[in-house]
């Protein structure tokens, strides 16, 4: 073994990038962007472990790509998403790699690797050939350096530089400034950060994503009470019933939500909003759909299409079956040709048929959100 950890941060926001799927969620064929750079960096050295640092809301899904690897919640900023990782890290060395320098090439690795004893942190560079104004002043451009990631570093100190308040913008000027010593190495214009979404533009490296397609079902059934109003697809429906739930007991979005979920491969809906948190009592069941579709987007699908049936006695279907398309429409951010509602009664059989509440069953279908086409 090298007594190296990588760890791999793919815990930020991808604010800056500006597209509904998050950097580390895009595709590669059907491979999530954090998974490749994982994958392909550990293919280029023997570590003895790989750490990926995973944003809260997304550890749990992320688990589902790979057994090979450790993964632990990253923090507020890159800094304490670097100082979670190093809680698991028993090797002397550390390697930290941002996702978003997705075409890291190997000799970036194994020069890194083959300098560990040299410094403190060992960081890749490029030099700067253009002319360098700061202010409006015209600088040196022989004495800047254009610091990249991966960087490697003694484990103890980098533990001890990051033990403080100050937010360093990489691990090295952290360590520089704990007094350890650093030691440069050529990097490579293929280790380019992908910071703002127009920079796709400048990523070869990479295959797009699959023209799979993803289907998912959901079931929801809720008992009728008649102390609460009747909520359908977001739409309040004139009814001597509402439904009996923890939240507003929007039977249908319930159902729409498990279907979504379902078709990436997510679990249901009660893993994202337990019915036993204080905090959905009575919720708003279009908050829960909107978070839903926040997290469906950020994990790098689009919905294609939505069909559901609605299985009620009571109330009638048909007269609010355009109101409810549109709602969804607008809350799902797909046109209305692209959703279907059916409706059928129980035959007065079984609980349907005795009005004693109601069943909707509904079908998403998904696809990967083409980043190589925008
Ligand atoms: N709290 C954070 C913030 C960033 N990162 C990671 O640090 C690297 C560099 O960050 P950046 O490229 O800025 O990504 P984001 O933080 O996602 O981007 P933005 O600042 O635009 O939101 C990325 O791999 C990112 O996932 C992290 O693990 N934890
Ligand atoms: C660590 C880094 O990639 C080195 O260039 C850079 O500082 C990260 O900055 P960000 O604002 O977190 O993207």
């Amino acid at each position: 073994m090298l007594n190296v950890t990588l760890v791999v941060l793919c815990a930020g926001n991808s604010t800056r990038f500006e597209h509904k799927t998050k950097k580390q969620w895009l595709r590669i064929k059907d491979e999530p962007l954090w998974l490749n750079v994982a994958n392909r960096l550990s293919s280029y050295a023997n570590f003895d472990k790989v750490i990926i640092v995973s944003h809260k809301n997304e550890l749990n899904y992320m688990k589902n790509f790979s057994d090979d690897f450790q993964f632990v919640h990253g923090g507020q900023t890159r800094q304490e998403s670097i100082k979670n990782a190093l809680q698991k890290v028993s090797s002397e060395h550390i390697m930290v790699t941002d996702v978003a320098r997705s075409c890291v090439p190997k000799d970036v690795i194994i020069n890194l690797i083959a300098s560990k004893e040299k410094a403190s942190c060992i960081v890749p560079i490029l030099k700067v050939s253009d002319t360098v104004v700061y202010g409006e002043d015209t600088i040196n451009r022989d004495e800047v350096k254009l610091i990249q990631t991966p960087q490697l570093s003694h484990t103890q100190t980098l533990k001890n530089a990051l033990n403080t308040d100050i937010e360093y913008t990489d691990d090295s000027s952290a360590i520089k400034a704990y007094g350890g010593t650093i030691e440069y190495i050529k990097g490579s214009i293929e280790s380019k950060k992908l910071t703002f979404g127009e920079e796709l533009n400048d990523i070869f490296c990479l295959n797009g994503p699959s023209n799979n397609f993803f289907t998912g079902t959901g079931i929801d059934i809720h008992q009728f009470t008649n102390d609460k109003k009747m909520y359908l697809g977001g739409v309040e429906i004139p009814c001597e019933y509402g439904f009996k739930a923890h939240s507003d007991g929007d039977v249908l979005i319930h159902s729409v939500i498990d279907a979504i979920l379902g078709a990436c491969g997510a679990g249901d809906i009660g893993e994202f909003f337990p019915d036993t948190d204080d905090k959905y009592k009575g919720a708003d069941s279009k908050l829960l759909l909107k978070e839903i579709l926040t997290f469906v987007y950020n994990v790098g699908y689009e919905i294609v299409n939505i069909d559901l049936t609605i299985l009620a006695q009571k109330p009638k279907i048909n007269p609010h079956k355009d109101e409810i398309k549109s709602k969804l429409s607008e809350l799902i951010g797909i046109k209305k040709q692209f959703i279907n509602i059916k409706a059928t009664t129980g035959e007065k059989m079984g609980f349907i048929g005795r009005s004693e509440g109601v069943a909707v069953q509904s079908i998403a279908t998904l696809k990967y959100y083409n980043w190589k086409i925008r």
